[in-house]
């Protein structure tokens, strides 16, 4: 159901569909911490950060402030009759480690390690290219997310991924990973690339042999020498392992697009560019090859004989040359630097990669420079999207490299270490585990058989592979086939393809540049993500969408393949495009066993948010996937955690009608009260929704169905009239209505708001004691306000969650510091409380012996910030001469001239709260948008659970009773008060 908060009131949610939950922010603008540089922030809960007045001004600005000072008890008199503050007071993650690659050993008898380590063997031999290859796909995969966003326009991901947008979060900035297509390039290095026609002019004429697989082109091109035929080399005249390296990309669906792409560029060099030997003056007669090859500095002919007397050039530094059938593959394959005319095939070189499949190779210092720009002397491309890439001397070591660095393990290791099915692609697929719970007894037999099934199938494919005739055939198989059959789960043709040395990290174009493993994770295959995980596959790839294999195995709920992965070394943390982790994905689609185990190995990312601020429970309680709700909360999921919109839990719970779900959330803490940026409560989504349970419930749990939103709506008028929840919506308006009228005997509301609308609550004034008008002798004023210029320093703006923890230190609290502007969090950041204003229902009445006094509306829980001491800041000398104390609040600041905040004029509800020996109050100072120390603001939080109706007090401090006691006692009435006149 589509919900648009223009046509009816806002929701948690725009829409139930999963797909309605497209955040507003993309990755790119998400910061990923609320630390600026340089300085150390403390969040809120973990916080309290200063006690320490000294500590305070020691620090320099930019510094995380440590424990402090002793302090005074509590608030108090400074001056005579002053309120005083004395006591306010991972993209690619590390490698995995040889302790992770051990966890993979499972117990197997040696012959099955002996198998495996045949299999493994054979793969080492391909192992170096794959090792290379996986860091230049790594590499290019980098490069194109971080520099290929469109100028202008929707990239094609974009809009691709548009449809998925149905909530109103804003808009999105993608950054596609395909790199646009250049269709103006640079043609920097045409003239120097050009062989020996620098400045001459070039005509080209094109023929097509149309019954061919490739193109032929011949070209004429002037020289001082006069012509000089070149002809294109067709691919089909190569050695067969690189002609199917150049053709396997074209073999996809895009084959026509790219076959286009590559003639225009290939132009720009003249690697492909051969010319018959009759044309130069040498002799292939015992010819040897005269390629030079460049090693980190140092040069080496090559000496291997020729086989083809055509001739060859490199650049136009260097004459033609003839040479073997290696380097004239290598020419054409564009290794060959036409800066310099040398081969670049070890040690350090730039590479570009137009394309995923093509790589030029230049040196650093070859690159073509127009106009103070270098481009890549083979294609013209920019040469700042060229990376540098090394390419060592062959390890001849015959053991299996790692995916990552590290010690080899022993030949045991690299068993799969779980193997749940048997390893033929009929049954390979892991079981849904969804399904029921094996008993010790089924499972240890189970381990038997599938040892026995997994050594049985090694021992084929082991026997297949050393098949001679089989081995050519895999051979031709191209690139993309190694993605087909991971995913086919054909374990004999992968392992095939892997020592055939298809690259495992290879981009499946078209399929949103998946790798092999990602197909095979998405199919539960796990005997073949290890096999490809052995080959050099890299466990942090990541699709088009930023999913990594692993999330592909949480999302298609395979829970082995996960278990699998995790073992292995995956990222659990990772996020995609929409700030998905692998719990999200899990929890939205309700796959319980995949989540409890990520949470049984990172329990850490239980509360991570996504892109729209919501956490993975809240996609279950969404989802009605009530036991996985209930797991979360077995595990400690943050039921507060506020999303964009600040719903909390039970929000989401009223959207989906679960009133289960909703139950176990308020036995958990989930505020009742919580309101949305929008205004609305829980109720009032639950209303909407029109879920009966739910309003129920919320009605029990003594929900206010007179609390309107931000539309002035309240429950009852967002239910369809006459509807079940209307009526029981208008039965607990009446009879709270009822039970207000009889509990207030007879007060009188003198005022609907004294804020006049300023806070984000409304404070209604009572007076149930006498006939005294609302106090109008003040201005109601939310924020402090200054009478004199004071020069606030609010150049220092770097500070540093929902609630006070239970364990803060009420006698001595600390100084708190807020995120803001300057902070690199979301405005919804949970360290931002003082600054969001009044959010607890307060009233302000008439007592009986203390004048007015402030009373919760609602119950209010421990730690909960309850209102702020707003007044007119003034200097100590100004408050001396007033004539009125009752309101001054002494910031006790210890840096230069000491300031109050004086209430008598200006304030706000604050002013109204009363000295109670046993306070349920406890002020703080805090710093949210400046850090100027002689400024604090004075927050008050609830030191205890406050019930609904009780009034709220603070303790003014002794020193205020030394004062004042001469004037009057305190008639607290509380059976512990320490200033009555009995008491004295
Ligand atoms: C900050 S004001 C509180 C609001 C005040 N009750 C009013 O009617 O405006 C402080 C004044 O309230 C009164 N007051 C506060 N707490 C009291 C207590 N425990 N006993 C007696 N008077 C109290 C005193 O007159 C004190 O100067």
């Amino acid at each position: 159901m589509e919900l648009d908060r223009n046509h009816v009131s806002p929701g948690p949610a725009r829409s139930s569909s999963p797909a309605s939950r497209t955040p507003k922010a993309t990755k790119g603008q998400e910061p990923k911490s609320n630390q600026r540089t340089g300085f150390t922030v403390t969040p809120f809960h973990m916080s309290p950060i200063i006690n320490n007045d000294a500590a305070l001004q020691r620090k320099p600005v930019g510094t995380a402030f440590g424990k402090a000072p002793p302090a005074r008890s509590s608030l108090f008199l400074a001056a005579a009759g002053r309120l005083t503050a004395e006591v306010v007071g991972e993209r690619f993650p590390p490698a995995a480690t040889a302790e992770k690659s051990e966890q993979l050993i499972p117990s197997a008898s040696s012959a099955q390690a002996q198998q495996v380590e045949k299999a493994e063997q054979l793969l080492a031999k391909r192992h170096q290219s794959l090792l290379l290859r996986t860091q230049c796909h790594l590499n290019q995969h980098l490069l194109l997310s971080k520099t290929t966003q469109p100028k202008g326009g929707v990239c094609p991901l974009q809009s691709k991924l548009k449809w998925k947008k149905k909530r109103r979060m804003g808009t999105y900035s993608l950054v596609p990973k395909k790199k646009a297509k250049t269709k103006e390039k640079p043609k920097a290095n045409v003239k120097k690339n050009l062989p020996a026609s620098a400045g001459k002019s070039v005509t080209e004429h094109k023929t097509v042999n149309a019954g061919e697989q490739t193109a032929t082109e011949k070209r004429k091109i002037s020289s001082e020498d006069g012509h000089v035929e070149y002809t294109e080399l067709a691919l089909d005249c190569l050695n067969l392992k690189a002609q199917e390296e150049l053709l396997s990309p074209f073999l996809s669906g895009e084959a026509e697009e790219k076959e286009t792409d590559l003639a225009e560029e290939l132009p720009l060099c003249c690697c492909r560019m051969e010319t018959p030997s009759s044309a130069g003056s040498f002799s292939t007669r015992s010819q040897t090859c005269m390629a030079m090859e460049s090693s980190d500095g140092m040069v080496s002919r090559c000496q291997r004989p020729v086989v083809k007397p055509e001739l060859m050039r490199p650049s136009n530094t260097v004459h033609l040359l003839v040479l073997c059938e290696d380097h004239r593959a290598g020419m054409v394959k564009h290794q060959c630097c036409p800066g310099c005319g040398l081969f670049c095939r070890l040690g350090s070189f730039m590479e570009c990669r137009p394309y995923s499949s093509i790589s030029h190779r230049f040196h650093r210092d070859c690159a073509s420079i127009l106009n103070e720009r270098r481009f890549c002397p083979h294609c013209g491309e920019d040469a700042s999207g060229a990376t540098e890439v090394m390419f060592p001397k062959p390890d001849l070591s015959p053991s299996i490299p790692r995916t990552k660095p590290g010690p080899l393990l022993p030949a045991v290791a690299t068993l799969p270490s779980v193997p749940t099915s048997p390893a033929v692609p009929q049954i390979l697929r892991a079981k849904k585990s969804s399904q029921p719970q094996r008993s010790r007894e089924e499972s240890q037999m189970r381990v038997k058989e599938e040892a026995v099934h997994c050594k049985e199938s090694l021992e084929t494919i082991l026997m297949s592979l050393d098949d001679e005739n089989l081995k050519r055939k895999k051979a031709k198989g191209p690139a993309r086939q190694l993605y087909v059959s991971a995913k086919q789960g054909d374990l004999q043709m992968v392992i095939q393809l892997l020592v055939d040395g298809k690259d495992p990290n290879f981009l499946m174009e078209g399929h949103q540049k998946r790798t092999a493993l990602h197909a095979a994770a998405a199919e539960g295959h796990q005997e073949i993500c290890h096999m490809l995980v052995q080959a050099g596959a890299n466990l942090e790839m990541f699709d088009e969408e930023h999913r990594t294999p692993l999330m592909a195995a949480c999302e298609n709920n395979h829970l082995d393949t996960v278990k699998y992965l995790v073992r292995a070394g995956a990222t659990v943390g990772h996020k995609d495009i929409m700030g998905f982790t692998c719990l999200h994905l899990a929890a939205k689609l309700g796959h319980y066993d995949v989540v409890d185990h990520l949470l049984s190995k990172a329990s850490k990312y239980i509360n991570c948010q996504d892109n729209g601020g919501w956490t993975a429970i809240t996609w279950a309680i969404e989802h009605k996937h009530k036991e996985l709700v209930h797991l979360f909360l077995r595990k400690g999921a943050d039921v507060n955690i506020r999303d964009k919109e600040e719903n909390v839990c039970l929000h989401w719970a009223a959207l989906s009608g679960c009133d289960d779900v909703a139950q176990a959330l308020l036995e958990a803490g989930c505020d009742l009260n919580a309101i949305s940026i929008h205004g609305d409560t829980p109720l009032h989504i639950a209303a909407r929704e029109n879920h009966l349970q739910c309003v129920t419930l919320f009605l029990c749990h003594g929900a206010d169905v007179s609390q309107k939103n931000k539309e002035g709506d309240t429950a009852m008028s967002l239910s369809v009239s006459g509807s079940k929840v209307w009526t029981a919506l208008n039965t607990n308006k009446r009879l709270t209505d009822a039970r207000r009228e009889r509990d207030c005997q007879g007060e009188r509301q003198l005022s609907r708001d004294i804020s006049r609308g300023y806070e984000a609550v409304p404070i209604s004034c009572v007076n149930g004691v006498d006939s005294e008008p609302c106090p109008d002798n003040f201005k109601y004023i939310p924020d402090s306000c200054l009478s004199s210029s004071l020069n606030i320093d609010k150049d220092i703006t770097h500070l540093q969650e929902g609630r006070l923890p239970l364990d803060f230190c009420q006698w001595e609290p600390p100084v708190l510091f807020e995120c803001n502007h300057a902070c690199s969090c979301w405005r919804t950041c949970r360290n931002r409380v003082v600054q969001n204003g009044l959010r607890v229902r307060l009233k302000l009445y008439k007592t009986e012996k203390m004048g007015w006094g402030v009373r919760t509306v609602q119950d209010v829980p421990q730690g909960t910030f309850i209102c702020e001491y707003v007044g007119e800041i003034i200097s100590n000398s100004e408050a001396d001469k007033r004539e009125n104390d009752s309101f001054l609040f002494t910031l006790d600041n210890k840096v230069g001239e000491p300031y109050c905040i004086d209430a008598r004029l200006y304030g706000n509800i604050g002013r109204f709260i009363n000295h109670m020996c046993e306070p349920n109050l406890i002020a703080v100072r805090v710093f949210t948008v400046h850090q100027d120390q002689r400024f604090p603001r004075i927050a008050f939080f609830s030191s205890r659970p406050i019930k609904a109706g009780e009034q709220i007090g603070m303790d003014y401090g002794d020193n205020y009773w030394r004062v004042k006691s001469k004037f009057f006692s305190c008639l607290c009435g509380s059976p512990q008060c320490h200033h009555s006149a009995a008491g004295r």
